[in-house]
């Protein structure tokens, strides 16, 4: 039976006078592949910051591994990227391979050298997200899909259980969210990943990914992707308002 890494139980949380989220429940077991989808403003930053300890939850509490959000310690075992890592600009002083290797920190710490093997890693988180032929390369001189990919190379080099991404595909052109979209599918079904990304685009859930959850300010829906195609336009216009749209 899967592993319920991250459950979510009756979760609310308010900043000074605005109430973001109400009674969220919500369990990722491991091995999904998660969109949580839901239009600007609705609470989608807030609950990953939830996920990732940075916030306590008003109410509820949030269980990562079985363990209270609030003294697990295995923060290695969550790799994060976040909505702006793929916006450096062409004059950054930093390559491909040195990006990727300052994910090793979260392992070591700042001060500690780095393994013996770290090149190696490197080469290997580059090589899972079809990137390795661009190690030498100044990360400034990529595009945005493509410092997207060297993010998440860098989240992977720590060997994270579970990666979580913030607007994944904003700034990857159309033709190449696909592309995107197998490589993710590729490290949830050969590498058994577990993938959480947040989007506010319907048109970016894809078809490789598993699950959706539809999110303002409280969880409308979760359930497996094909249920969710299943649901019809003013259902979701009844959760969003209009902001949200399927493209057939
Ligand atoms: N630090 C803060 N203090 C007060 N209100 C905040 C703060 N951060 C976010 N909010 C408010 O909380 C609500 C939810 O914000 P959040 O960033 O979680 O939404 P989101 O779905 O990630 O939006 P977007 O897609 O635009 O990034 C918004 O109304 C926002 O204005």
């Amino acid at each position: 039976m899967s592993q319920t890494l991250i459950d979510m139980k009756n979760v609310s949380f308010q900043y000074e006078y605005t109430q973001v989220l109400k009674n969220i429940s919500l369990k990722v077991e491991e091995g999904d592949f998660l969109a949580i989808l839901g239009p600007n403003g609705s609470g989608k930053s807030t609950l990953l910051k939830l996920l990732l300890g940075l916030l306590k939850p008003m109410t509820g509490e949030v269980q990562l591994f079985g363990q209270s959000n609030e003294t697990f310690r295995n923060r290695e075992w969550i790799g994060y990227v976040s909505q702006k890592s793929n916006a450096f600009n062409s004059g950054f002083p930093a390559t491909v391979e040195e990006v990727v290797k300052s994910g090793l920190t979260k392992k070591t710490g700042l001060l500690k050298k780095m393994p013996k093997d770290a090149n190696f890693k490197v080469i290997e988180a580059l090589t899972s997200v079809g990137m390795e032929q661009y190690h030498t390369r100044n990360i400034g001189q990529l595009s945005g899909g493509q410092q997207q990919r060297v993010f998440i190379a860098r989240a992977l080099i720590s060997d994270p259980k579970v990666l979580i991404l913030d607007e994944p595909t904003v700034g990857i052109d159309h033709e190449n969210v696909q592309s995107f979209y197998d490589m993710l599918a590729k490290l949830n079904e050969e590498q058994n990943k577990t993938i959480i990304l947040v989007t506010h685009d319907v048109d970016t859930v894809s078809n490789r990914i598993s699950h959706v959850a539809c999110l303002n300010q409280t969880i409308h829906f979760h359930g497996f992707k094909k249920e969710f195609d299943t649901i019809s336009q003013t259902q979701l216009d009844n959760w969003y308002g209009h902001s949200v749209r399927k493209i057939h």
